[in-house]
């Protein structure tokens, strides 16, 4: 019989998953219920598991195909598993080992390419004493306590994701952005999205937008602030304080995130990452010409469209 047993952490997103061990196939009814906390409660907390990072792997293809990235720089993936992505501010050589200050702005995983990830299961290694938490944002909430006047005008709104607003970004190694930049042009996605598995609508917001589509600089400034002052209110996050060894598996079609930077830099943290490949192309490159330079990429992108 199943020991699985599901209990929420908070009202707006978050469930912890005990009572399974990780590293073992998983039952079809313990992947049946896992799916519908999933989707019901947006970010799961496996805690104690001490994952291999073949047993990661094996897990998350539980729940579809993982991401190749190929829009990340080769020198950040795991050595020997492509499929993970380390999240560590550990230097080699004076160098940061893998993707340094990842996640410091409010995001959903993969905006800026045409495929955001379906969903993430990341595993932490290393964490530090205190701080360096991670938050979570229920994006369908955002959506549906907006007044129906900003549902109607965001319902025909497009936003140009830009992965040169990952905050900090100019701090990494130069190659490593120059990688970045080029295997990822700005695209253009809707800001409503429908969730293709429980039809609910929610926002695909954050800080890497550069701007809406046929909007002045000024209009679209205003209008992200506003949106994303809401999306992020704290009655719909979900706070997570890590311990090492959870794994913490989330809904990227319906969440958006933000890994705090409140803790001592010269302690370290290290995360694991595998990335749901998206099963919806919902973006279109822009031309690469027109990114860098905000107001002449507005201009391209109202002009194409
Ligand atoms: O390091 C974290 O807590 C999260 C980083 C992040 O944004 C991610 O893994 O997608
Ligand atoms: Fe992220």
């Amino acid at each position: 019989m199943s020991k699985l047993a599901i209990h929420p952490l908070g009202f707006a997103a978050g469930a912890e998953v005990t009572g399974l061990d990780l590293r073992q196939p998983l039952a079809a009814v313990d992947h049946g219920a896992i799916r519908d906390a999933w989707l019901r409660h947006l970010v799961l907390v496996f805690p104690d598991q001490d994952l291999t990072p073949e047993q990661q792997i094996t897990f998350a293809r539980n729940f579809g195909d993982l991401d190749g990235h190929a829009s990340q720089a080769p020198s950040t993936l795991h050595p020997d598993h492509q499929e993970i992505l380390v999240l560590t501010n550990k230097q080699v050589g004076g160098k940061p080992s893998g993707t340094h200050n990842s996640g410091r702005n409010w995001h959903t995983d993969l905006s800026y390419t045409e495929r955001p990830a379906k969903g993430a299961l990341l595993s932490c290694k290393e964490k530090p004493p205190v701080g360096g938490d991670t938050m979570w944002a229920n994006l369908y909430l955002a959506y549906e306590t907006l007044s129906p006047a900003i549902r109607a005008l965001l319902e025909r709104l497009e936003a140009i994701h830009d992965v040169t607003l990952i905050k900090g970004i100019e701090q990494r190694d130069p190659a490593l952005v120059a990688d970045m930049k080029r295997r990822n042009p700005a695209v253009v996605h809707p800001v409503v999205r429908v969730h293709p598995e429980t039809g609910r609508k929610s926002l695909l917001i954050g800080q890497r937008i550069r701007g809406f589509v046929g909007m002045s600089d000024e209009e679209s400034q205003s209008l992200l602030s506003l949106l994303n002052t809401h999306a992020t209110s704290p009655e719909f996050v979900y706070r997570h304080r890590w311990s090492v060894g959870d794994l913490v598996m989330w809904d990227n079609r319906c969440t958006c995130h933000v890994a705090l930077a409140d803790f001592d830099q010269t302690k370290p943290r290290v995360m694991y990452r595998c990335s749901l490949e998206g099963e919806q192309k919902t973006g279109r490159i822009v031309a690469p010409a027109a990114a860098g330079n905000r107001t002449s990429m507005l201009q391209a992108v109202a002009a194409v469209s």
